[in-house]
């Protein structure tokens, strides 16, 4: 739909883009970024025809641009550009109505039903309807955006050259348009070429982007260039981070501030954190957030927490909402539940294990409640998972080291491991199978970590950090069956 060949151009004195290629299928939503002053602007107005080339080409369906009449053109392509061009001063409907312009035939250029249709259609899709009879010189810049944008679609062109069209908008429009845009897109077979600043709504909406570095392509493919790491580093000097976004298999970038804080003395590590233990509950508390990863019924996954609970819970405490009741009793102790952990257990908190120690160089606390009432064989066909009776591992593992998320996901493998162990040496069996309990049907794991330190990426049996895991949680696990089997009278 798009072919630049060996395109060249710029200024008098500043060349800007030299030997382009790029060709955009017909249909593709194609984002080009790049820092300031990377030639973005030059790129687009070269392809709008605003900027004259130097040498190469650019062939529009095939027709060297400045060869296509201006009408024709005007069909083809519309041109949403960062300068707002109304020179007299039109209603919002008389602007998008110069969109229908190049459809309009006869020398008194008339209104058909056809052009009314599409004006409305337009300003219905874009939200701009309530403005219709308004001066567009009276409304904000982020309704002037869409009004621009309706005109733009009122031509209906085959492609669109965009450059930054969610400027101005809040995030309600900027999410409106971009799906505005992505359904023309699909739906009508549009070509968009859009320049973006914002490189995870590029990575939302874009088929394939471009990264423009100093007037060349640094990298031109699927979102997948937005993961790599140092060359956006490269091309923008900042220090970014890109992750995958939680509901959609795409990539996003978090940008790093330079670091706030002075780094903590080596010995400080029991000083960082207080443990408060109650009949009711045991509440660890981190003075600043530690990154923990947990099946614990809040805060669950990976987050920056502050706060750990374990409450107690009544034998037989069923609820339809058992998070709502860990954040109201969150609530009750004054700890903000969006910093906190909490998990639940029918074992008393006053039997709760802490070990609190260095072990392969790893300064760590464990805080372990075991109860094995519902023990099972993961493994086992018959087990009876219904058969609800007071028991719960809930285990939590504080370290002082820097884990990457995938050493976070090692570690709990290497707590699991080591909680089986625990139950196989303690003889705990499966009530219904009596083979070898590998847990308890409700378990809840915690592993957390301060992040000072170089980076482990891995935390499993090889490692010093795993090695650690595996000693304390199998000592704090075994002791905190025993205190259990003690309290029930077995031991
Ligand atoms: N009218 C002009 N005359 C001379 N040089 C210009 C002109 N406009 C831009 N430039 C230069 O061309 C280079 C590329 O500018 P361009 O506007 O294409 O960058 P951009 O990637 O769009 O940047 P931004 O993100 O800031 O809009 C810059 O070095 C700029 O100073």
């Amino acid at each position: 739909m798009i072919e630049v060949q060996q395109l060249s151009g710029g200024y008098p004195d500043t060349p800007v883009i030299q030997n382009f290629n790029v060709s955009l299928e017909r249909g593709e939503f194609f984002a080009m970024l790049g820092p300031n002053g990377s030639g973005k602007t030059t790129l687009f107005h070269l392809l709008s025809g605003r900027l004259s080339k130097t040498s190469g080409e650019v062939l529009i369906a095939g027709t060297p641009l400045e060869k296509m009449r201006k009408l024709d053109k005007a069909k083809k392509m519309a041109v949403l550009s960062q300068e707002v061009q109304v020179s007299f001063d039109y209603t919002v409907e008389e602007v998008v109505r110069l969109g229908r312009y190049p459809h309009q035939n006869g020398f008194l250029k008339l209104l058909s039903a056809e052009d009314q249709r599409v004006i409305d259609e337009v300003l219905n899709l874009t939200r701009t309807e309530q403005f219709r009879n308004t001066r567009f010189r009276m409304i904000s810049g982020g309704e002037k955006q869409r009004v621009l944008l309706a005109k733009a679609l009122a031509q209906e062109p085959e492609i669109l050259l965009l450059d930054e069209p969610t400027n101005h908008l809040d995030i309600k429009h900027t999410f409106e348009l971009l799906d505005l845009l992505k359904t023309w897109q699909v739906e009508r077979g549009v070509t968009v070429f859009a320049i973006l600043h914002d490189l995870n709504v590029a990575s939302l909406y874009a088929d394939r982007v471009a990264l423009l570095h100093e007037g060349r392509f640094q990298d031109v493919g699927s979102v997948d260039v937005l993961r790599d790491e140092e060359q956006l580093q490269h091309v923008y000097e900042v220090n970014v981070r890109t992750q995958p976004h939680p509901d959609v298999a795409k990539p996003q970038l978090l940008m790093v501030p330079k670091p706030e804080d002075a780094p903590l003395e080596p010995d400080d590590f029991r000083r960082q954190y207080s443990i408060e233990q109650t009949t009711g509950h045991v509440h660890v508390t981190f003075n600043a957030p530690v990154r923990a990863a947990s099946s614990s019924v809040t805060g669950a996954g990976i987050d920056w927490l502050k706060h750990f609970c374990n409450f107690h819970v009544e034998k037989h405490y069923n609820s339809e909402s058992p998070a709502e009741d860990v954040e109201m009793w969150m609530n009750e102790l004054d700890i903000p539940p969006a910093q906190a952990a909490g998990m639940m257990t029918a074992v008393r908190t006053e039997d709760a294990v802490f070990v609190e120690d260095e072990r392969h160089g790893i300064r760590l606390l464990a805080a372990v409640t075991a109860g094995v009432g519902n023990a099972v064989d993961i493994t086992a066909q018959d087990t009876n998972v219904e058969n609800f009776e007071v028991g719960t591992i809930n285990m939590m593992l504080f370290l002082d080291a820097h884990l990457t998320d995938g050493a976070l996901i090692n570690g709990i493998a290497s707590m699991t491991e080591a909680k089986t162990k625990a139950l196989h040496d303690q003889g705990v069996k499966d009530g219904a199978t009596q083979t070898t309990a590998t847990g308890t049907s409700t378990d809840s794991v915690l592993l957390a970590a301060t992040q000072r330190g170089e980076a482990t990426p891995y935390a499993g049996s090889g490692t010093a950090v795993g090695r650690a895991i595996g000693e304390v949680v199998y000592e704090a696990v075994c002791e905190a069956l025993k205190k259990y089997d003690e309290r029930e009278g077995r031991a």
